[in-house]
């Protein structure tokens, strides 16, 4: 369990992380979502003791990280892939980790097959591919086989096989009972594996929600229908969960908590014309868009570059 409460972290003049509180329960797969700069990196830093905060405090398992006699038994981190000894091949990495918290050498070889990293085992990890260094820095990550486990951007840099692997592992890391927090900008994979959604925007919590609930949120699951009289249409549709809004003098109406199957098969009971029924899906990412757009410090122009 990761528990944030007031978590700031300043830089200057600049609030990276704006007293955030949220708590990363076992059993379930986190998502912590943001656009560039949100404060992401930062506070998963912060959890692991490599950054202090200026105020408010952050604790993994009860304790603060530096508390903790043998970390990486407690939560195992994926935070920058490359901080590896170049020099070093894989095996000896793991080694030097694994002596730190009298790990064996059996563990070691076995978060090497889990990794797929057997073939390369014995190589520099300073030639390693991105994919292959984020296969390493999971490696490490789950060295200390870990009650949490904290992973920034784990499928950078991964190839499609990779980062189905990823979403297995997150899976089944969560199904054994483990606190899974992981950080991406992608919507799409977060909607795959997660459970749990924090999205944060210039250091601040937006949502701490469900995948579907930011969904609903943003106007997912709404069915936009068109009758010649949406006064009785109205009557028909009406029960709990289910709120209609429409423009006086429209024939249009929106409803949520009907699919258009039933909406179509109400108005149909009672002999009603519908001249349109369309059902309205947000996609997380649209969802993500709604709900980050004031906080996007980086836009991109939308005009096409041109050679000058
Ligand atoms: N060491 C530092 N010194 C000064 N500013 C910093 C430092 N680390 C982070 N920042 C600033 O704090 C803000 C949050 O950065 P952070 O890397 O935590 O965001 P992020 O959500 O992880 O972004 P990304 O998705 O791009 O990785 C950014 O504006 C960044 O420039």
């Amino acid at each position: 369990m990761i528990e944030a409460r007031g978590l700031t972290k300043r830089y200057g003049d600049k609030t990276a992380v704006d007293g955030l509180t949220f708590t990363v329960r076992p059993g379930v797969v986190t998502g912590f979502l943001g656009p560039n700069g949100a404060g992401k990196s930062t506070t998963m830093r912060m959890i692991i003791g490599l950054d202090a905060p200026t105020s408010g405090a952050v604790t993994v398992n009860g304790r603060r990280y530096a508390r903790h006699s043998a970390p990486l038994h407690e939560v195992g981190a994926l935070l920058e892939a490359r901080s590896i000894h170049p020099g070093r091949s894989a095996f000896n990495h793991l080694m030097a980790l694994a002596y730190t918290h009298g790990i064996s050498r059996a563990r070691v070889t076995e978060v090497i097959d889990l990794t797929g990293l057997q073939s390369v085992a014995g190589r520099r990890a300073g030639a390693f591919s991105l994919g292959m260094g984020q296969r390493l820095g999971i490696a490490a990550a789950l060295l200390g086989d870990p009650q949490t486990v904290m992973l920034d951007e784990p499928v950078n840099g991964l190839d499609p096989e990779g980062v189905l692997w990823i979403r297995n592992l997150l899976t089944a890391l969560a199904a054994e009972g483990r606190t899974v927090f992981v950080s991406s900008h992608l919507m799409s994979e977060m909607a795959l594996v997660a459970d749990h959604l924090i999205v944060v925007g210039r250091g601040r919590v937006l949502a701490d929600t469900t995948v579907r609930e930011l969904v609903t949120h943003a106007g997912g699951d709404t069915v936009v229908v068109a009758a010649a009289d949406p006064a009785q249409l109205r009557q028909v549709l009406a029960g709990p969960g289910v709120e209609v809004s429409g423009h006086p003098g429209s024939e249009q109406l929106s409803v949520t908590g009907l699919s258009a199957r039933e909406i179509g098969l109400k108005a149909a009971a009672h002999g009603l014309a519908l001249f349109e029924l369309t059902a309205k899906t947000v996609s997380l990412e649209e969802a993500f868009m709604d709900l980050t757009r004031e906080s996007v410090e980086y836009h991109a122009s939308s005009t096409p570059v041109r050679a000058a």
